[in-house]
């Protein structure tokens, strides 16, 4: 390992997301074509900010990504994961919606999914997990 190997200085963030689900559907993003992971899916959220909780940041990624206000409740899953440019820890928070209307404020996409049509979407790699956990589950 040389001493500029890039898996020496990848930027490790705490990454918050919701799982929103109601009436048998949960709802997924589509990442805009100009980040990092372009045009998979995810769970709405982002990173979390210096001096931010958790619930906190995952209040104000709803409000910036989707205009509603959320209530997160217990968290649902954790995981760490290695990409090409950085390593996340996500944290997937049980979430309900508060104030609505949902409204794509800037995902290229948004939909309400059943646990079914999972396999119809291409997620984020570090969701792969949590998504076999909502096929048994939900
Ligand atoms: N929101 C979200 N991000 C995920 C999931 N799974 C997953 O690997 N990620 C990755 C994709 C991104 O590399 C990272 C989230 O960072 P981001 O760039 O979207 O965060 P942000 O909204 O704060 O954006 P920015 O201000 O840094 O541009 O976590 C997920 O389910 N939801």
């Amino acid at each position: 390992m040389t001493h500029s190997d890039p898996m020496d200085t990848k930027k490790i963030f705490n990454i918050v997301a919701a799982f929103i689900y109601e009436q048998n559907r949960f709802l997924i993003c589509q990442r805009p074509k100009t980040k990092a992971r372009a045009l998979l899916w995810e769970f709405a959220g982002g990173k979390v900010e210096q001096g931010e909780s958790h619930i906190q940041a995952l209040k104000r990624e709803c409000m910036e990504e989707l205009a509603i206000e959320v209530e997160p409740s217990g968290l649902f899953y954790q995981n760490s994961h290695e990409y090409e440019d950085i390593i996340v820890n996500l944290f997937i928070y049980h979430t309900k919606i508060i104030k609505g209307p949902v409204q794509k404020l800037e995902h290229e996409d948004i939909r309400w999914i059943s646990s079914e049509e999972i396999d119809n979407y291409a997620f984020c790699p570090a969701d792969k997990e949590v998504l076999e956990i909502i096929k048994q589950n939900y």
